[in-house]
């Protein structure tokens, strides 16, 4: 271990976190690194991760450490002026926040500001890389000047990774920490409505929900809507860790956002080993059983074994094997997956897992964060049913549903099925309807109407009002009509204008360059993953620019491997795919998140994917997909859901490409954004390919079905209405 990591780990309490000091040894020990006067630039690079992480009590204290490293590295200040007694740092904790929100971006440099990408992606004013024409819109900056704002780029940067760093270990730990339990109550009494009064919620210093009351009857089913990054997935997590009074402390939980980790229980298991008590009395009864046999103490162990026995019939213990497979192979599971363990799963195999957990627990509120976005359209109709026809056997119990349940989600069709309210989270208040989503979505259209009418009719009237009493103030007859007037206008309220959100537009940028045909095209084309069946066999088509389907099949039979196939990231194992030289692809996979850089923001991410260009094309073109000027500016990994598809679909678009693969493009998009992701489909002048189960995508969008089956695709005909009804026949 080095002198660094071993005062690092000596400084810090309880010896530190691993990957904290690692980082922060890392950092200091970099020659190039300076520690700054009186240690400013250090605290600037580690007082935050060192302080968040909990290494250290506050910033006093890494300014103290800050001191002894730079006197055990020998880059002690010429002057000397670092002797000061430790107090609170120059630097503090918000400084760290503020950079969640990104580093120093060359907007914020006014005049003397480079070329914003050459300092965004840390190359080349330095190399002269200025282009003609370019020169009268900034100053040129004195060579050591840039690199001076390199290195503080990269060292922003650096604290950005550290912090993802920390955050990706938190939430580990988390995962790690949380155990998912059949509990029964023990003759409490039952948990019926729930009254959440006055909360609000927020995050990372944005405030998300404002004194909110909602009161969640028992055993209705809650649609949580709102748009893109509003606050959803916070609220039920705040609603899960217990962060809101009202929830009886009898009440059980139970939010599925992460897949189960994967180890070496079977899928099945992991399903069955929630019921604790169950696992206990099935152990304990074989230890009696087994008593019994060996030594024969019958007298004195059959007691309990008889009482061992009839609780496990009281709690259904036998045909809980049954119940978990039924659940997992709702949700897609063949049998010898159930006997797979969960280690060999892919994370949203282990996320089915999750959910197949929660429904066999059976919380009292259960809280399901876009569940359909991880399920095939098989599993997606299967939870919609189980949900709808547990609900109406009511009840609870085993085998019953009839608990609360709380869901967010964009999937339209799937609210209206299962949803007997909707909670709206909208401008930071939580409202409740009715009904299901479309029945909400009409009543606050007529909300948003009625309020806007009501406000322009008191705004007349008080025009109305103001005019006569500038009309009569001096007209001594009707001082008593101007005094009336003037005293109705004070007591006037303010009439409550629900505003609607703003529209959103989705802009797919047309090719500027055509690609002659023959396009794309498949010839005798065989695939099969190395080892594994072969998913297609003699395959034969071809793509224009006009092509515009959508690939559907069952779960598994090989979508995304087609699309994969087109776009070229998989090889044919026999025949010949042909693309056009020139052809250019946007392909936006199922799994986008995990090729974002998320320690990043949306524009450090650009300029880094493609660099060379100013920092205002980076912030118009992520624009075009309704990333607002703070977002872009925002680390990645704070970001929503629907936030992150976002930056996708800026980075997948920024080629022009002639032709899109999308796999599940809906996923996380609220409503409107999958609307305006329609809108921006239709005006886009090339081919669209996608896999999606989202049925109001597919039929505004695309002019084929094409059906996998029985190792081929052939074009279906017939409208996706009809091959949802074929899928569940
Ligand atoms: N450090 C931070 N600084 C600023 N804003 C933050 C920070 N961390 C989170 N946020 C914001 O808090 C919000 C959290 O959104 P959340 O994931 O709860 O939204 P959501 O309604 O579930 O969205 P989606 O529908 O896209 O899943 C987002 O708008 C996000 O940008
Ligand atoms: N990289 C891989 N290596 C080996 N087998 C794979 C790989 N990727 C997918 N498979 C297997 O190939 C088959 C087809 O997978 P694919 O993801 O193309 O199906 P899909 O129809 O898109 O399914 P889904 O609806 O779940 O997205 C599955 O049985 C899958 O387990």
């Amino acid at each position: 271990m080095s002198e660094v990591r071993a005062l690092l780990e000596r400084l810090s309490v309880d010896g530190g976190d691993e990957t904290v000091l690692e980082y922060v040894a890392s950092v200091v020990e970099d020659p190039d690194f300076e520690f700054g006067h009186d240690c400013e630039e250090a605290m600037d690079a580690i007082a935050p991760v060192l302080v968040d992480s909990g290494c250290l009590p506050d910033d006093a204290a890494v300014l103290q450490l800050c001191r002894s490293l730079r006197s055990l590295l020998g880059r002690e200040e010429a002057n000397g002026t670092s002797n000061g007694a430790a107090g609170p740092g120059p630097h503090t904790r918000s400084d760290f926040h503020a950079l969640e929100r990104g580093p120093v971006l060359m907007g914020e440099l006014g005049d003397a500001a480079p070329h914003p990408s050459d300092l965004l992606s840390g190359r080349a004013l330095i190399q002269g890389r200025y282009q003609e024409g370019e020169e009268e819109e900034f100053t040129v900056m004195r060579p050591k000047d840039v690199l001076k704002l390199r290195k503080q780029n990269e060292r922003a940067e650096k604290v950005q990774r550290a912090a993802f760093a920390v955050h990706q270990a938190q939430a580990l730990a988390a995962m790690k920490g949380k155990r998912v339990t059949v509990l029964r109550n023990a003759g409490g009494t039952a948990v019926r409505d729930i009254h959440l009064e006055r909360f609000s919620v927020s995050n990372g210093g944005a405030d998300l929900i404002d004194d909110a009351t909602i009161t969640l009857a028992h055993a209705h089913k809650y649609g949580l809507v709102g748009r893109n990054g509003t606050g959803k997935t916070t609220f039920l997590r705040a609603l899960a860790e217990g962060e809101i009074k009202g929830v009886p402390a009898n009440c059980q939980v139970l939010h599925v956002e992460q897949e189960v980790m994967g180890d070496e229980v079977s899928a099945l298991d992991a399903v069955l080993s929630t019921d604790l008590e169950r696992a206990e009395l099935l152990a304990e009864e074989q230890v009696l059983l087994q008593a019994l046999e060996e030594e024969g103490r019958v007298a004195e162990l059959a007691g309990r074994l008889e009482a061992v026995s009839k609780r496990l019939l009281e709690i259904d213990a036998y045909g809980a094997e049954s119940r978990a497979a039924s659940i997992l192979s709702g949700l897609s599971f063949t049998k010898e997956m159930m006997d797979r363990p969960t280690q060999e799963f892919s994370g949203g195999w282990r996320m089915r897992v999750a959910l197949a957990r929660a429904l066999f627990v059976e919380p009292d509120l259960l809280l399901l964060d876009e569940p359909t976005n991880h399920l095939d359209l098989h599993a997606v109709l299967w939870l919609q049913d189980y949900l709808i026809r547990q609900a109406h056997l009511g009840g609870g119990g085993v085998g019953g549903w009839g608990k609360t349940v709380i869901i967010v989600s964009h999937a339209r069709e799937f609210l209206n099925a299962v949803c007997t309210d909707i909670v709206h989270l909208h401008a930071r208040t939580l409202t409740q309807y009715k009904g299901d989503y479309d029945i909400f979505a009409r009543t606050f259209k007529d909300r948003v109407k009625t309020s806007q009418a009501a406000a322009a009719a008191q705004e007349e009237k008080r025009a109305h009002m103001l005019e006569f009493i500038n009309k009569f103030r001096y007209n001594a007859n009707r001082a008593a009509l101007v005094q009336s007037r003037i005293k109705a206008l004070e007591r006037m309220t303010e009439v409550e204008v629900i505003e609607e959100d703003p529209s959103y537009v989705f802009n797919f940028p047309t090719p500027t360059d055509l690609v002659s045909p023959p396009v794309l095209g498949f010839t005798d084309v065989d695939f099969a993953y190395p080892g594994g069946p072969r998913l297609f066999r003699d395959i034969n088509f071809g793509i224009g620019l006009e092509s515009r389907f959508a690939i559907v099949g069952p779960n598994g039979i090989g979508k995304s491997t087609m699309l994969g196939l087109i776009s070229g990231t998989l090889e044919p194992t026999k025949g010949f795919i042909h693309r056009n030289s020139k052809l250019r692809l946007g392909i936006f996979s199922q799994h986008h998140v995990d090729g974002l850089d998320l320690a990043l923001t949306p524009l450090q991410y650009l300029a880094k994917c493609y660099p060379g260009h100013k920092e205002q094309e980076y912030r118009s073109h992520l624009a075009s997909f309704g990333m607002t000027a703070e977002l872009a500016k925002q680390t990645m990994y704070t970001l929503s859901g629907g936030q992150k598809s976002r930056v996708s679909f800026a980075k997948l678009t920024w080629t022009k490409p002639h032709m899109l693969l999308l796999d599940e493009p809906s996923n996380h998009l609220d409503l409107d954004a999958v609307e305006a992701l329609v809108q921006g489909l239709a005006a886009f002048k090339g081919a669209v390919l996608m896999v999606s189960h989202d049925q109001h995508l597919i039929e505004s969008t695309v002019d084929e079905l094409w059906a996998v089956e029985d190792n081929t695709i052939n074009v279906f005909h017939g409208t996706f209405e009809d091959y949802k009804k074929r899928l569940k026949s």
